[in-house]
């Protein structure tokens, strides 16, 4: 079963592998993107410290590659998001769904990405993240809570130029479930 599952998600890359596509992490701090892009790496869970400096990582699975950014989540560090925006294929913004309190902060920093002149055409995968928590609100309240109500659709939808594709998943990282749906959808929109 949990090879199956790896395997699947590796698969659902495939979209990717075409292309030294530039992905950002983004997210406020403790969202899980380190660990994410841990289990992405390897398919193993590391105990991460905060992210403090920009890391990035050139993923290859086989001999395709592409190329990811983790960016620290506390309030200095998200300072620093802007000065990569120069040519991103995909953004994907973790949140941590399991902390609704924090809900707010996380829209104010999404709409700040979404109202970016350098990101107008970029796709956004939202992964609601940590649903293995007991008690975390559904994709529904999560949505409304980050003024996501509205967005692209989860198939492979053919949108007018200029409308930018934008998603939300849920997952849990640690039970590697729920990203990897994100992560295909997410491929249909990198060319
Ligand atoms: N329960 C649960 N915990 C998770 C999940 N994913 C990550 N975590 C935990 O959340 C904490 C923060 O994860 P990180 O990956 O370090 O978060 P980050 O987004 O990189 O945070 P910064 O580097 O501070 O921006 C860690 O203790 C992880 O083990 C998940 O799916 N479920
Ligand atoms: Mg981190």
């Amino acid at each position: 079963m949990f090879l199956f599952d790896w395997i699947w998600n590796m698969l659902s890359f495939l979209g990717l592998y075409n292309k030294n596509a530039k992905i950002l992490f983004l997210g406020l701090d403790n969202a899980g993107k380190t660990t994410l892009l841990g289990v992405l790496k390897d398919g193993r869970l590391s105990q991460n410290r905060p992210t403090f400096h920009p890391t990035s990582e050139e993923l290859s699975m086989g001999n395709i590659k592409f190329r990811t950014y983790d960016l620290g989540g506390h309030e200095t560090a998200r300072r620093l998001w802007r000065d990569y925006y120069t040519s991103v294929d995909a953004i994907v913004y973790l949140v941590d769904s399991s902390a609704p309190e924090r809900f707010e902060e996380s829209k104010r920093e999404l709409d700040a990405l979404l109202s970016s002149d350098e990101l107008s055409n970029v796709p956004f995968l939202v992964l609601g993240n940590k649903i293995d928590v007991p008690g975390t609100p559904s994709e529904e309240k999560l949505r409304a809570s980050l003024g996501l109500t509205q967005t692209t659709g989860k198939g492979k939808v053919t949108l007018n130029p200029g409308v930018r594709p934008i998603e939300v998943f849920m997952c849990s990282v640690v039970r590697r479930y729920g990203y990897g749906d994100g992560f295909k959808w997410l491929s249909f929109y990198l060319s």
